[in-house]
């Protein structure tokens, strides 16, 4: 996969140098570029943004610098042009597996009052994918942030990114549709705190079993909306598993 993040700070960006992003990086995994859209303007001041039309705080970004850059870098297909904004609809688990599929993704980090409307109409029309996703209902200074989760999000689902991809399996949002449950390691005793005894019991069965009520009493108190959400047939599955 290929991803192309552009923002005004692209320094924003030099933690995708670090970890398993940046182990994918060097392994060849992911081919992720940042690129500084002022490298697409035209004027000695590279000047990216103007006053809104209709008045009202603040500027909006330019469509035709962005345009010169997304030409260019879609140019060797059709790629998924993302926008990470407040106002669009919420990235979640299942969007990080949908984008995971994707040849190419392009990152447009907006900053200021945002993106001219144009741009992402423009490449929907051109037929690109257009998804303005945002991580949450708060206002962030601009796109970089949001473009950071959203790329770690994806790119740990790409094959060979995680080690064991069986940690992908039960963690949080996972296929089971729950919260993950609590984990525990050495030592057994500390703070005056046990580890649970099923865990030391090494009976898999009530070790599974004791795992999956966890993760429906967490996902009942915290997120009713996720067992809400739940299918009766996923739900007897639950039971049936265990
Ligand atoms: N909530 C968001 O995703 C966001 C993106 C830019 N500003 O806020």
């Amino acid at each position: 996969m290929r991803i192309d993040i552009v923002s005004i700070f692209p320094e924003y960006l030099a933690a995708l140098d670090l970890s398993l992003v940046g182990k994918a990086r060097v392994a060849g995994l992911l081919d992720l570029r940042v690129h500084d859209l002022r490298d697409w303007t035209t004027d000695r001041h590279r000047t990216v943004d103007d006053t809104p039309f209709g008045g009202g705080a603040g500027m909006v970004m330019r469509p035709d610098v962005w345009g010169q850059a997304i030409d260019e870098l879609t140019a060797t297909g059709p790629a998924h042009l993302v926008v990470p904004t407040p106002s669009g609809t919420t990235f979640t688990q299942r969007t990080a597996e949908a984008l995971a599929t994707e040849d190419q993704l392009v990152f447009a980090c907006g900053r200021y009052e945002g993106i001219d409307a144009r741009v992402a109409e423009h490449y929907r029309a051109a037929g690109h994918r257009v998804s303005e996703l945002s991580i949450g209902d708060y206002v962030l200074n601009g796109g970089e942030v949001a473009s950071l989760v959203m790329v770690e999000a994806v790119a740990r689902l790409l094959p060979g990114v995680i080690g064991n991809p069986e940690s992908l399996v039960e963690e949080s949002h996972g296929a089971a549709g729950l919260l993950e449950y609590p984990v525990y390691t050495k030592p057994p005793v500390w703070s005056d705190l046990e580890v649970p005894d099923v865990l030391l019991s090494g009976h898999h069965a009530k070790i599974r079993r004791w795992r999956r009520d966890r993760a429906l009493e967490k996902t009942s108190a915290r997120r009713p909306d996720l067992i809400a959400a739940l299918d009766a047939s996923t739900l007897d599955k639950h039971d049936r598993a265990f």
